[in-house]
């Protein structure tokens, strides 16, 4: 038996494993492209470990190294196309890691051409990242990064399926929309371009600009989210009467900034000025139509910063014309940009922009390091606090729970391998026990960690924490949890997980419980996954390399009888240990082994008199 290392080193080691073993050929392997893993001094550090944990979470990097002639390894560059203007600052931060295609305008039809090349796109408001364009990838882009707040461009389903990650930057460009909203609403009160537009026609027109005075009036802030209250704060400072409507807004913020939150209804009935500030969603589309228009005070003054798609632009023309709606600023529209006969632009008592909101200097510098830090650290396969479509896990979260993500993934990958071919599997269980109580315990990247081991060796997909849920859901898979509190110390997240798969027929009946369910064990031991627990038998071996597991009759010398056997066919062995639940009857051994034993030296082993059943697995 060969002798425990180090347990740093070995956790290092099962770190990185973890990582190259698991990779497929489509998804190129993150830390090397060599036949033999072993020949290289991989990991020098434990982050670079630990990012090779996150990133077979998140798999969001292809980053794989290359030698040169002189046998160097080297990193080749992962490829950034940026799709829409973006700031200096942010661009020089991706350079210094990618090489960045700055490709603006192009065609639905050219950048579906292009970013199959690409490892990361990054967007404005300007870009339609559609399924086509997943789709036209081919599993080559790991994430899209949106340098503004609205995602709606996004097909973010189609993003999931697709295991790609949707980061977005969500606060530099905050205070330059609250600041547009606020010059709309005002140059619209005072008719300022309208004003300016008939002094350069040559026209000096007094009475026809009288404008109307904001202080006193009644604000609806619609959306009271990062824009809204910063709108909100500034319309309070020019002696404006606030009011919010925001079903989801906390009602101690809206009050620390002096404003009443509302219903819809009161919000639209009551407001002299309405500011829209939410997003883009199935549940906002045109939510301003004929009948909200008809519920708002006659001559109500209409300001949209946030989406043109919330309003039904037909409805708001109708709106102006009847004089319900005395005047619209608006600064986006349903299409854009808007056809030039747009009603709607031309309207005399509507004043335009196009889409400037985010566009001051301070925010697109802002905007543009926000986003180059989101996507340079998720294409280094960090998990990001920006992230749309997947959870965000805090990194302390995240470090704390390294080495039980790996575990999680073994569990699921080995207990896949014990169903008998063919057998479909519909329902998995992920039993935690922890000392912790199960509302701290964050389970999701190891929920997805289990259902990444499960699925991927049975499908071509590669699944990772964006799309691990959609994935399972695709295949039938329904993944339950437990948690189960334990007496041991709430120093460690988890105690051990347990992984169970129902109604499945079994190639190793050993591993059944007495309700029938596979079910296999681990726990991490010195930052090591170990395998505890097969079925109702005890074992312990450190989860690397392959797996025998063989049932037996509990004699003498039946660890020498398979060792032997090994032994001639130069398998090494590379942990063993015997487990059984009563003496003298039946036994397990689970025996780690560097190599696959061939064929003939598995008919061998299965041609012990006292060997009833035994199973290679491959970690
Ligand atoms: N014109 C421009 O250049 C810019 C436009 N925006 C847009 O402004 C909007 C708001 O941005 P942020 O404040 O940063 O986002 P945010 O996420 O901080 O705030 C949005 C708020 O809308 C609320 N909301 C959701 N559904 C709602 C509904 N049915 N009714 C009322 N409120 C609802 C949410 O609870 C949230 O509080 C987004 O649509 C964004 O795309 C943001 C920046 C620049
Ligand atoms: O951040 C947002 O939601 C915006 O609308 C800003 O859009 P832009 O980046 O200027 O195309």
């Amino acid at each position: 038996m060969a002798s425990t290392p180090s347990p740093h080193t070995t956790h290092l080691h099962s770190l990185i494993s973890s990582s190259i073993n698991h990779n497929k050929p489509s998804n190129l392997s993150f830390f090397h492209t060599s036949s033999n893993p072993s020949s290289f001094k991989l990991i020098h550090s434990f982050s670079t470990s630990f990012s090779s944990t996150i990133s077979n979470v998140l798999k969001t990097a292809d980053v794989s190294l290359s030698r040169d002639l002189n046998g160097v390894v080297s990193t080749p560059k992962p490829t950034i196309l940026v799709s829409e203007k973006l700031g200096e600052a942010g661009l020089d931060l991706l350079r210094s890691f990618a090489d960045v295609d700055c490709s603006y305008d192009l065609s639905p039809q050219d950048l579906c051409a292009k970013i199959s090349l690409c490892d990361a796109l990054i967007v404005r408001s300007g870009t339609k990242v559609t399924r086509e364009v997943f789709e036209a990838a081919q599993g080559r882009i790991k994430v899209v990064g949106r340098a503004g707040v609205g995602i709606d461009n996004v097909d973010l389903q189609a993003a999931t399926e697709f295991g790609c990650l949707v980061v977005n930057a969500p606060t530099a460009n905050t205070i330059a929309a609250a600041e547009h909203g606020i010059a709309l609403l005002t140059s619209m009160a005072r008719n300022v371009a309208q004003a300016d537009a008939s002094m350069k026609a040559g026209k000096w027109l007094r009475s026809k600009y009288v404008g109307v005075s904001v202080v006193g009036k009644t604000l609806a802030v619609m959306g009271f989210g990062k824009v809204g209250s910063e709108v909100a704060r500034r319309a309070k400072g020019l002696g404006m009467h606030v009011i919010a409507h925001d079903p989801y807004a906390p009602a101690d913020r809206a009050r620390a900034v002096g404003v009443d939150l509302v219903s819809f209804e009161q919000a639209i009935r009551t407001a002299d000025f309405i500011s829209l500030h939410m997003p883009l969603t199935p549940a906002t589309n045109k939510v301003f139509n004929d009948d909200t228009f008809a519920k708002m005070k006659k001559g109500v003054r209409l300001i949209n910063v946030a989406r043109g798609g919330v309003i039904d632009e037909d409805a708001l023309v109708r709106a102006l014309d009847s004089g319900i709606v005395a005047q619209a600023a608006l600064d986006v529209f349903t299409v854009e940009p808007p056809p030039k006969d747009s009603k709607l632009v031309q309207h005399e008592n509507v004043t335009v922009t196009p889409h400037l909101g985010a566009s001051t200097k301070e925010a697109q510098e802002g905007v543009a390091i926000e986003i180059a830090e989101a996507v340079v650290g998720a294409l280094n396969g960090e998990l990001s606090a920006t992230a749309v479509n997947a959870p965000m896990v805090p990194p302390e979260v995240l470090s704390e729970l390294a080495p039980y993500v790996v575990l999680a993934e073994k569990l699921g990958r080995l207990a896949v391998q014990l169903v008998t071919g063919g057998s479909g599997i519909q329902s998995v269980k992920v039993v935690y026990k922890s000392a912790r109580d199960p509302d701290s315990l964050d389970t999701r990247l190891l929920r997805a960690m289990v259902t990444k081991g499960i699925i991927e060796p049975i499908s071509d997909t590669i699944i990772n924490l964006v799309n691990a849920d959609f994935s399972a859901k695709q295949k039938g898979l329904r993944i339950s949890e437990e948690r189960i509190i334990v007496d041991s110390s709430p120093e460690y997240p988890v105690e051990s997980i347990q992984v169970q798969i129902s109604n499945v027929q079994s190639k190793f009946a050993s591993a059944l419980l007495e309700n029938g369910n596979i079910s296999i064990e681990g726990k991490v031991k010195y930052g090591i996954p170990h395998l505890t627990r097969v079925g109702p038998f005890s074992v312990d071996v450190s989860l690397e390399g392959n797996l025998i597991l063989c049932k037996q009759v509990d004699q003498p010398g039946m660890i020498g009888k398979v060792g032997n056997i090994l032994g001639e066919s130069n398998v090494n062995v590379s942990f063993m240990s015997v487990g059984r639940t009563v003496k003298r009857k039946h036994a397990i051994m689970a025996i780690g082994v560097d190599e696959e034993p061939d064929k003939d030296t598995q008919k061998k082993i299965g041609e012990v008199s006292a060997v009833e059943e035994f199973v290679f697995l491959k970690l």
